[in-house]
């Protein structure tokens, strides 16, 4: 197939785009490099050292003798050039990562938050509506987010996308219909998801385009098969306090001796996938499209859920690190039950990776390797979700301890 991957240069873009092509797949990479942009706004940097696209590709060529290409555009801005590019491309299948996918980031100030919706409504749309307008009968796949469904403290278990639902006609019966979850979305990033999803139902629904939405869950880890094959073709790894994630985090934290960064009562339950699952996940998404006129599939790509506390205890056992109990910067349920489902994957035959400690080790000895590149200063997370929990938690003398760590 050829395929396009949109926002390709990124931490889960760049090792789906090296297993595709690896599989013989024609790759495109079209990127707007914005998040090299942002480290460079934040003044923090990859832990990995991470080479320009160009190189990148060039390495995997060398490597591999297979080529993928990389095109610098921006899905938000430059709708025309995006229109002749898929008319000259006329790709399979379209991978869309090219959105700014971090929560505290999205809600650091209000510029940051005008940024994050027209960016990321903006790409969607623009990709939505070139694809009717070129008529490129592409199979669009979405990398959307768990987050869209919200965290309930009640602990039913979440379907793939849709609720059935009984509703009653004027008729006084009882009709069944399957609606899309309700979202309840906890961060600006989290909100412009759910909107991609209405987007999403409309141009199905309007235009018949054949559309996947992949609701992931936190990654963790940092190598994939293709990723291990040189030096240069090494993934990106945030541990900084607006892009890091949390278990990805607490394992560069536990390799520097920096105590463990959990917000609250870490009673927060998220899910959680290795990265070399999504990538595996998106070839199967990939293998498994939509028709045209049907609605579209929704898949919950997560592997298995955690308590933060849990993982900080798990980190902190395996290699001796100190936890940090601070007050949390987020307006979040403090403790939430969550039970997910993902039949659709395993149906398919994804075989989970899941936490065990050899991977976590791979992670710690990834962080220690290069330990000498992270700015300690960098790792609180400092983005409050309201001007009140800011105030509370630069007030606090534990926050403000770590602070000068
Ligand atoms: O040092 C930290 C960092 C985070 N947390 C807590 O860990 C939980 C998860 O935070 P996170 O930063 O790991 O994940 P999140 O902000 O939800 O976003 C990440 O995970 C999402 C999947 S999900 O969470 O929606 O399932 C993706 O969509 C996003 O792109 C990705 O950045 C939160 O309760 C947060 O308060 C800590 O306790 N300590």
């Amino acid at each position: 197939m050829k395929i396009a991957v949109l926002g390709g240069d990124g931490f889960v873009g760049w090792p789906t785009s090296l297993h595709l092509s690896d599989q013989g797949h024609e790759v495109h990479i079209l990127d707007n490099l914005s998040r090299r942009w942002i480290d460079t706004e934040l003044g923090v940097q990859s832990l990995t050292p991470m080479d320009s696209i160009q190189e990148r590709t060039r390495i995997w060529h060398q490597e591999t003798g297979r080529r993928i290409r990389f095109h610098l555009l921006d899905l938000a801005k430059d709708y025309e050039r995006l229109k002749q590019w898929l008319l000259e491309i006329r790709p399979d299948a379209v991978i869309h990562f090219a959105e700014q996918r971090a929560a505290p980031y999205s809600m650091k100030t209000d510029r940051h938050k005008v940024y994050t919706v027209d960016n990321n409504v903006s790409a969607t749309h623009n990709l939505l509506s070139a694809l009717v307008e070129t008529e490129i009968d592409a199979h669009l796949i979405h990398l959307g987010t768990m987050g869209v469904y919200g965290y309930s403290t009640v602990g039913a278990a979440i379907p793939e996308g849709y609720l059935p639902v009984g509703i009653e006609t004027i008729g006084g019966e009882t009709v069944e219909q399957e609606i899309l979850y309700p979202t309840r979305p906890g961060s600006i990033y989290h909100m412009t998801k759910s909107l991609d999803q209405i987007l999403f139902q409309f141009y199905a629904q309007n235009d018949g385009l054949r559309i996947t939405d992949l609701h992931q869950g936190i990654v963790w880890g940092t190598h994939t098969e293709q990723t291990r094959r040189h030096v240069q073709l090494v993934n990106r790894f945030d541990y900084d306090g607006d892009y890091g994630t949390v278990l990805n985090r607490f394992l560069i934290q536990a390799a520097i001796g920096y105590p463990l960064t959990v917000h609250g009562t870490g009673g927060q339950t998220r899910a959680f996938i290795h990265i070399q699952d999504s990538v595996r996940c998106i070839e199967l998404a990939l293998n498994d499209g939509p028709k045209r006129g049907d609605r579209v599939k929704i898949f919950n790509q997560m592997t298995e859920t955690h308590r933060v506390r849990d993982l900080a205890n798990l980190v902190s056992e395996l290699t001796g690190a100190k936890v940090a109990w601070l007050p949390n910067p987020r307006k979040e349920a403090a403790e939430n039950e969550l039970v997910v489902k993902n039949d659709q994957f395993l149906a398919l035959g994804l075989d989970p990776i899941t936490l065990r400690a050899g991977l976590l080790e791979e992670v710690v000895d990834v962080a220690k390797k290069y330990a000498y590149r992270v700015d300690r200063s960098r790792i609180p997370c400092v983005s409050a979700w309201t001007r009140e929990i800011a105030q509370r938690v630069e007030r606090d003398p534990e926050h403000r301890g770590l602070k000068s760590a």
